[in-house]
């Protein structure tokens, strides 16, 4: 049974985050927080800065101004290391999967690299390292039955239809049991049925697990949807924060959004 839905106190505070590449102003000043349980988006026209975002939260940007804090502990710069560590994964706009291999050794290396202790013994399949195999391959299969592609465990990601492969790469985050999962645009390149099976999946995702989840979204609807609270950064500036509802009548929002070529 899903569990009640209910919001808790913030996981993830940004405070007057700025980022510059050289001249470049990706972001600039941006506050917000994310709250236990919610489903957070990020939404602006190309080149506002939600990516630049997402990897300041996952540390692979320094910013040259601001804090983040992470369950309550505050830093200047989160490392990749130390994000993996706290439990923040996420998958990627270019699918980041080894096409050649199955849908299960993918999401099982997922796994393995982020739970990376006695991989020698692992491939050895010794003594308790086997039992432990054992473990991780049931935490993996279960994985497989809730995203609903038993049918493909063997198969080379790469034959996957690209909405079958986006599935793939959510099971992938999802191995790393993360706290803060970031999902970069789920939904790009995905026809109308496709869109609706990975907005499904992701509200089950919350559910189920519990997962806090971030996600950068062009299409509206989607957003319009499943979002709790949604963000709104253009020219890497922050110009709407709240329900979508309260953003979709900002009249900031509505400007940025009619100015730009979507
Ligand atoms: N590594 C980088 N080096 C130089 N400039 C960068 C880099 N990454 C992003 N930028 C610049 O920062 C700005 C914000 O880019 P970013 O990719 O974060 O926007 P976005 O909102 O994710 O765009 P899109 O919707 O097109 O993915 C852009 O002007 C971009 O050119």
């Amino acid at each position: 049974m899903p569990m009640e839905r209910s919001i808790g106190e913030v996981v993830l505070d940004l405070q007057n985050v700025s980022l510059a590449f050289g001249g470049v102003k990706a972001l600039t000043d941006i506050s917000f927080d994310v709250r236990e349980h919610e489903i957070r988006a990020i939404i602006g026209p190309n080149g506002a800065g939600k990516s630049s975002m997402l990897n300041v939260v996952n540390g692979v940007y320094t910013p040259q101004q601001g804090s983040i804090a992470f369950q309550g502990r505050t830093f200047a710069r989160m490392s990749p290391r130390r994000a993996a560590e706290m439990g923040i994964a996420r998958t990627f706009q270019n699918l980041a999967l080894f096409k050649g291999m199955s849908v299960l050794d993918n999401i099982m290396a997922g796994r393995n690299l982020h739970f990376r202790s006695g991989l020698l013994a692992q491939a050895l399949r010794i003594g308790p390292a086997a039992r432990e195999e054992v473990r991780q391959r049931e935490f993996v299969e279960h994985i497989i039955d809730f995203l609903e592609i038993q049918a493909h465990r063997k198969t080379p990601v790469g034959r996957l239809p690209y909405g079958l492969q986006k599935r793939v790469d959510l099971g992938r985050a999802l191995a790393m049991e993360p706290r803060l999962l970031l999902l970069d645009e789920p939904m790009a390149g995905m026809n109308v049925e496709e869109k609706q099976d990975m907005s499904r999946f992701i509200l089950d995702v919350n559910d189920e697990f519990g997962t806090t989840i971030v996600l950068i979204e062009h299409d509206m609807g989607v957003v319009m949807d499943i979002a709790d609270r949604v963000v709104v950064l253009d020219y890497g500036r922050k110009i709407g924060d709240g329900a979508p509802h309260e953003v979709r009548a900002n009249e900031d929002v509505i400007r940025a959004y009619l100015g730009a070529a979507h």
